[in-house]
């Protein structure tokens, strides 16, 4: 799905995190974004989010559920298992 690049992807850690690595093509969102991010998306694209382990994008996940979001995930492992599988693909600065 990522790759396919059919999705929306929001990463919900920390601004320095996001900016020394983060997934390709990959939104940040804080609490300064979050408002336009959830005006500009589309709600009924795939929208995948990650954090550090996947804790704490659980909850984000929810929050866009209830926004009317239809497809959310929330990344199974977050951003530390992905640079752990797929350390080719991700941007690093
Ligand atoms: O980012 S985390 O809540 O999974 S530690």
């Amino acid at each position: 799905m990522i790759a396919a690049g059919n999705c929306q992807l929001a990463d919900i850690r920390d601004e320095q995190s996001f900016a020394s690595a983060h997934i390709p093509a990959a939104t940040h969102l804080d609490n300064q974004s979050l408002q336009q991010f959830v005006e500009a998306a589309d709600p009924d694209q795939a929208l995948i989010i990650y954090c550090y382990h996947g804790n704490s994008s659980q909850s984000a996940a929810q929050y866009f559920v209830e926004k009317d979001f239809t497809e959310v995930y929330s990344m199974d492992g977050g951003f530390e298992m992905w640079r752990q599988l797929y350390p080719a693909i991700t941007v690093t600065s």
